[in-house]
């Protein structure tokens, strides 16, 4: 008989299931507290008249986690100095779209060589997710695979469904089942519609394939999440924070019922993939606030400990510390001095 299936598989390796990861990397009550305490918030800013800005800020993906640690520890402190301003939250990203290929990130490929040991990347990704929290930073990340989820987003304060994947059915499904606020971007192309209709998708009960806890191939059956709202990236036609697009943007969520709460992403094609020109991004979300603006909530931003980027793949050794190996990103003197600026020019929100 003619080999039907698996012509094309290599190999299945089994993974532990999600139940055993979260048995040997407990989350602990303080965590969960924590967790709970920073979604409210964070809905709060999203959802309500509540002033203060949601900044989710962090390297574009991380792929040493003592360089994360060494980040995460600088923008704990940096995020006391401003919280009665600014809310950060870290991007703390694992799992990196591809337009077609390279490195997919810490989860999928956590020894950068290609070897894709999976186990090892849940395993790491769900620690270090746990050091940040104990630091006191609520964390950020983009849900790509629709079963890592089950490993790691218990410990997600907020999530990003990418823009590569807005428009996909199984991520608006995956969506309606996380307990975290969701960001959807706009399309690559700069598309607005495909982020409305996925905000609609999420908030509605769905039932799709996933795993269960155990491990075993399930119908996941949810509530829909209500608390999903868009995140502007710009496109291949150009940025698209500008006031004008602000306006079509808040059009295009009243037309399909929904709140006018907008984050920007400062980074990608509101920066034409120059990290530098991501502070000048923010003074201009900055100015249209100081100009009445209520709908822009938050922004996004990629920043690293070093400046700018290196080269992947190449030998491990060769890396430069605190170098993103994906997207640019500022560096920390620029991070910091752009945090105090957000947080001085929202002054008078608060006076
Ligand atoms: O944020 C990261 C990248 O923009 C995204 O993963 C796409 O990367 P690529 O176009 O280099 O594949
Ligand atoms: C991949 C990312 O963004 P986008 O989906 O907007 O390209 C990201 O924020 O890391």
């Amino acid at each position: 008989m003619h080999k039907t299936s698996d012509i094309n598989v290599v190999e299945t390796r089994p993974l532990p299931s999600p139940a055993q990861l979260l048995a040997e990397l407990p989350k602990t009550e303080s965590q969960a507290d924590f967790i709970t305490r920073s979604r409210d918030e964070i809905n709060r800013l999203i959802f309500t008249s509540d002033r203060r800005f949601l900044l989710v800020i962090g390297p574009c993906s991380i792929h040493d986690v003592e360089a994360g640690r060494d980040y995460a520890r600088r923008l704990a402190k940096l995020s006391a100095e401003v919280s009665d301003r600014v809310m950060i939250v870290m991007r703390v990203y694992f799992e990196k779209p591809r337009t077609t290929v390279g490195w997919k990130g810490l989860v999928m490929d956590p020894h950068l060589d290609g070897s894709h040991d999976i186990a090892a990347g849940l395993r790491l990704g769900r620690a270090f997710l746990q050091e940040v929290l104990d630091l006191g930073l609520p964390t950020a990340t983009e849900f790509l695979d629709p079963i890592t989820p089950q490993y790691i987003a218990d410990l997600v304060c907020w999530g990003a469904i990418g823009a590569r994947t807005t428009e996909s059915q199984t991520h608006r499904q995956l969506a309606s089942g996380l307990s975290a606020p969701i960001g959807f971007k706009n399309g690559t192309d700069g598309g607005l519609q495909v982020a409305v209709n996925a905000i609609k998708a999420a908030s509605q009960p769905q039932t799709f394939l996933g795993v269960s806890i155990d491990g075993a191939a399930s119908a996941i059956v949810t509530k829909g999440n209500r608390n999903c709202h868009i995140v502007l990236r710009g496109g291949s036609g150009g940025p698209n924070y500008s006031a004008d697009h602000i306006a079509k943007t808040e059009a295009a969520l009243a037309k399909g019922g929904l709140p006018p709460s907008i984050m920007v992403d400062a980074s990608h094609d509101n920066s034409a993939k120059k990290p530098e020109l991501q502070p000048e991004v923010i003074r201009a979300l900055l100015a249209q606030i100081a100009a009445g603006n209520t709908s822009i909530m938050g922004a996004m931003v990629e920043s690293n400990l070093e400046a700018g980027n290196q080269a992947f793949p190449q030998p491990k050794e060769n890396l430069r510390y605190g170098v993103s190996i994906t997207d640019g990103c500022i560096g920390w003197d620029t991070t910091e001095t752009m945090v105090r600026e957000i947080h001085a020019a929202l002054a008078p929100h608060f006076a």
